[in-house]
């Protein structure tokens, strides 16, 4: 699948060594992340698409870029790979509610998605990989897990099962307890009550054929889709491996998605999945989680198409740690408008304060866990002082506009 363009990232002077930090679910601790030097493997889990592109999954794929941002001005580079669910229940109920072929509803939604990434700066993925696609990736990998993890079970559709809680590390990923882990499951597309199933925590990757669906040829496993799961497993496995750096998503991810991931990963490959998991907040609207089913969606598109300025709306999700939950409001929205006009306003002044110096503090702030808000603080005082005329480096405007392009993803 096609992702979309690149965006310009302009040079800027090399930083001092600093590892880059973030938040690892797993460990609960901040760790670093990323090789000493080389290549950075990098997985984000896609949309399902529709509803896109609302300001929680903006929200969450700028973070990943902030941390992408971060690594490249580190002298990473970054092997990054996305899916997009484009099968799976959740798509083909709102194709049928909304009486439209799922098909058309995905590609119009991807389209959507490109274009407010793009219009977002946000980096695009080396590897854009679609569920469908990635079917005989699904096949394959189900073929090189150890067969006494799969099971099919017994009844009118014989769907085939994977034994997720026998992988010696599993429960590691979200370190939920096991109530909390089947309430969660069954909050979240799981469904620990099917009878049949060996342990309720057992996840389903590969879905026989109902009737009215979709379905694909699943060779002696019999025509049929694949699980959630097992998609993202299968797609960060053939264009990753094992042992990557990070797998990234909202915090909604970690269990069961990215648990059942990691487990499918390490049946595969007899190693971790990943050696970080790093979630971001859950964005809501007035208090309320911005979700599909809730209908309270605010989104980029529309936004743009009321002709908000893109990178006012990147500076409103910049000024929440990507780890918090928060609400999207017109008051972000207003407070971020101002902050670009101040900033644009402050790159034209002759002079300003010492510019190393501000790129120094955005340096440390967002490699110490993708501190974006203390990195636009320090921006802000460059910005203020520059306006008052204090400061006389000549070259400090330009820096600014550079390093705010570069690590911020802004371009002013
Ligand atoms: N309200 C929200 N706030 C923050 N992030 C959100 C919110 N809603 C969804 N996301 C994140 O946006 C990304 C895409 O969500 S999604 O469209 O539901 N799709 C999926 O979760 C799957 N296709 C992942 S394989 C996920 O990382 C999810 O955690
Ligand atoms: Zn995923």
């Amino acid at each position: 699948m096609q992702a979309w363009p690149h965006p310009d990232i302009p040079k800027i002077p090399d930083a001092a060594p600093q590892p880059v930090r973030v938040h690892d679910s797993s460990t609960k601790e901040l760790v670093t992340v990323g090789p000493e030097s080389g290549t950075a493997r990098l997985y984000v889990c896609g949309i399902t698409p529709y509803d896109a592109t609302h300001m929680g999954h903006a929200n969450t794929y700028v973070t990943f870029d902030l941390l992408y941002r971060q690594w490249l001005d580190a002298g990473i580079e970054v092997n990054y790979v996305q899916n997009i669910t484009d099968i799976d229940d959740p798509l083909l109920e709102r194709a049928n509610a909304t009486g439209v072929d799922w098909r058309e509803l995905a590609d119009s939604q991807i389209e959507l998605f490109r274009g407010d990434m793009t219009a977002l700066g946000v980096i695009p993925p080396a590897h854009y990989i679609g569920a469908v696609e990635g079917i005989p990736l699904v096949l394959e990998a189900l073929d090189q897990i150890p067969q006494d993890m799969l099971y099919q079970v017994e009844g009118e559709y014989r769907d085939w099962y994977f034994t997720a809680p026998r992988v010696s590390d599993f429960g590691d990923v979200a370190g939920l307890d096991h109530d909390a882990q089947i309430a969660t499951f069954a909050e979240r597309g799981g469904d620990p009550e099917r009878p049949g199933k060996r342990d309720p925590l057992d996840t389903l990757v590969w879905q026989l054929e109902r009737p009215g669906e979709p379905s694909w040829p699943g060779g002696d496993r019999g025509r049929g889709r694949p699980g959630w799961h097992i998609e993202c497993t299968a797609i960060a496995h053939e264009y990753l491996g094992a042992n990557i750096d990070v797998q990234g998503g909202g915090s909604d991810l970690a269990f069961p998605h990215h648990e059942m991931s990691a487990a499918q990963s390490h049946a595969l490959t007899g190693e971790p999945f990943a050696k970080a998991y790093v979630h971001g907040g859950m964005v809501g609207l007035d208090g309320e989680k911005m979700s599909k089913s809730k209908g309270n969606l605010v989104k980029v598109s529309e936004l743009r198409a009321e002709g908000v300025d893109p990178r006012a709306v990147r500076l409103g999700l910049l000024a929440h740690h990507y780890r918090g939950d928060w609400s999207w409001s017109a008051e972000v929205l207003a407070a971020a408008k101002q902050r670009l006009s101040t900033w644009q306003r402050a790159i034209m002044a002759g002079s300003g304060p010492v510019g190393a110096d501000t790129l120094d503090a955005m340096r440390q702030t967002l490699r110490a866990d993708l501190d974006a808000p203390t990195a636009l603080a320090a921006v802000d005082a460059w910005a203020e002082s520059a306006l008052a005329g204090d400061g006389d480096d000549a070259s400090a405007p330009a820096l600014i506009a550079d390093a705010v392009h570069a690590l911020l993803g802004v371009d002013l």
